[in-house]
């Protein structure tokens, strides 16, 4: 029998996209400034991020040493999410979060998307992220796949009907 661990090591895949698409900024906020802001975050220039496909977000892996570590720094940004009332998408799996910043209205990279990514590296930074380290794409396909199947948050909730008795 295959032991387990094999299939998950099989899957075990660098990064992924390549980040040649074009920022495609929400449109309230000046692409000029856009691009000042986003700049230093991008791996080109020698940052972490990563535009996403559409252009209309950034996203990366983070690893840490424990589970624990990990959920603290998720908590820590859950929590400024509450604040600025942005979420991200995101997954985690053990001792590695994947993080997606982009906004669903108007639709585009917004200059919170940008703030939140940020953030995330300072915060990470303090848990001790472990640097350098590949994260498996598995993080980001669940990602995808939450994102597609959760609910939009821009879409109001429709009022659950009384029960019938
Ligand atoms: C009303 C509320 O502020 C909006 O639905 C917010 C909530 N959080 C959000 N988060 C993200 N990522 N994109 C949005 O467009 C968005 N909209």
């Amino acid at each position: 029998m295959e032991p387990i661990g094999a299939a998950t090591q099989s899957r075990n895949i660098t990064s992924t996209s390549s980040s040649s698409s074009p920022p495609n900024f929400s449109s309230n906020y000046n692409p000029e400034q856009g691009k000042r802001d986003l700049a230093p975050l991008l791996k080109e220039n020698g940052g972490k991020w990563e535009l996403i496909e559409t252009g209309k977000g950034l996203e990366r892996g983070f690893k840490f040493k424990t589970f624990k570590k990990t959920w603290e720094f998720m908590n820590i940004i859950a929590a400024e999410c509450a604040v600025k009332k942005h979420h991200p998408e995101w997954s985690n799996v053990y001792n590695t979060t994947f993080i997606r910043w982009t906004t669903h209205s108007p639709s585009g990279l917004s200059e919170k998307d940008v703030i939140m990514a940020k953030y995330c590296d300072e915060q990470s930074e303090k848990c001790g992220e472990v640097e350098n380290a590949e994260t498996s794409a598995v993080g980001k396909e669940l990602a995808d796949r939450v994102a597609t199947e959760g609910g939009d948050c821009c879409v109001p909730k429709r009022k659950e009907p009384p029960p019938a008795f």
